[in-house]
């Protein structure tokens, strides 16, 4: 992944180009990515696709900037599985912003990346106040002179009665319907980040819980208690492994633990159904939410919470078919 546009090696030779936040890489830009690179192939090109670390809007409306569903090497990760060959994350600041779509233009895809092809979402703009569009890029395009032409297309989506986007994704997130963003990203909704030390409380309780760290900017499901997922991607030496690749079946806990007083922040916790043997802390892990059981309580007394923690677990048993 190239993260500055002097990043990009200078012998670099002809591209195609697709261009997009690409937040969640979810099932509308799969569809942009997968007709990128039916163009690359095409025209034997390599495809890089250009993405904005952080999301221009968290630059131009910090108070509107959009909460993260997959931080950029997780994106590009995605991105590399689905056929792109190279992420350019550049980093959007108020200089950038500024950039006129002739200039964008200019000093991204003509100047380094050497496009000869550019694939957008239909809806994409760019440039200083958003005043460039598909027609403008494909204008742009073709007035370069000659060993600068580049074509380009926007890719008109169809998610039949509702669009792919980021932001639905979102909204179904903090809405705690996993279902409803599963449907949109094509995978159920995770988060990733590594296992810390929490109140030493889940295994006095028989629970022990792997707590996942997120940034404060990562868009986390509704707090509620869920059944997933648990994938450990890396850790220190004695980390425990699941057996089977699709990961720990867990029942995991969003939210602040509100049974228990003074705790306040808000907190992923994963328990592995059955186990209480697991060694995770320092592990780098991926936690997939696919299923909603309830929402969080404020119990009475730790023996209701626990009744309903065994309830939960046997739920989520049942549910991911252990
Ligand atoms: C399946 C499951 C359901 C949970 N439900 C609740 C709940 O409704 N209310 C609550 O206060 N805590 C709930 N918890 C969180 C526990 O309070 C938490 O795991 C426990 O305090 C251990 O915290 P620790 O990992 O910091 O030691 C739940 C945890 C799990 C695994
Ligand atoms: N079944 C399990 N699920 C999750 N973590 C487990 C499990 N068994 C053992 N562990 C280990 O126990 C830790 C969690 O124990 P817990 O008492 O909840 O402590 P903490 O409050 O620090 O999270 C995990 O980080 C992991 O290393």
């Amino acid at each position: 992944m190239w993260r500055t546009l002097d990043e990009i090696p200078d012998d670099l030779g002809p591209t195609a180009v697709t261009i997009g936040n690409f937040d969640g890489v979810h099932r509308g830009h799969r569809a942009v990515v997968a007709r990128s690179r039916a163009v690359a192939d095409r025209e034997a090109l390599p495809l890089v696709a250009v993405t904005f670390d952080p999301h221009p809007m968290a630059v131009l409306r910090p108070d509107h900037a959009p909460s993260v569903l997959t931080p950029v090497p997780w994106r590009a990760e995605l991105l590399g599985a689905i056929g792109v060959d190279e992420v350019l994350a550049l980093p959007f600041d108020r200089a950038m912003a500024a950039w006129t779509p002739e200039e964008f233009v200019r000093r991204v895809l003509v100047e380094r990346l050497h496009a000869r092809a550019v694939v957008v979402g239909a809806n994409f703009r760019f440039g200083a106040r958003a005043a460039g569009d598909t027609a403008a890029l494909v204008d742009l395009g073709r007035e370069q002179p000659a060993d600068r032409r580049f074509t380009a297309e926007g890719v008109v989506l169809d998610g039949g009665p509702q669009v792919w986007s980021s932001t639905y994704v979102r909204t179904c997130l903090a809405a705690g319907d996993v279902a409803g963003a599963t449907e949109a990203l094509g995978r159920p909704p995770a988060v990733r980040g590594p296992v810390v030390q929490g109140d030493q409380r889940g295994r006095e309780l028989g629970y022990p819980t792997a707590n996942v760290e997120v940034g404060p900017d990562v868009a986390v499901a509704a707090d509620g208690v869920y059944a997933g997922r648990m994938r450990v991607l890396g850790g220190p030496a004695g980390t425990s492994r699941p057996d089977d690749p699709a990961g720990f079946p867990v029942a995991v806990s969003v939210g602040t633990n509100p049974t228990f007083a003074g705790e306040r922040s808000r907190r992923v916790e994963a328990y592995v159904i059955g186990r209480t043997d697991l060694s995770l802390y320092g592990a780098e892990v991926e936690v997939d939410l696919s299923h909603h059981l309830r929402g969080m309580a404020a119990f009475d007394s730790v023996d209701e919470l626990l009744v309903q923690m065994s309830q939960d677990v046997e739920q989520a048993r049942v549910l991911l078919g252990g």
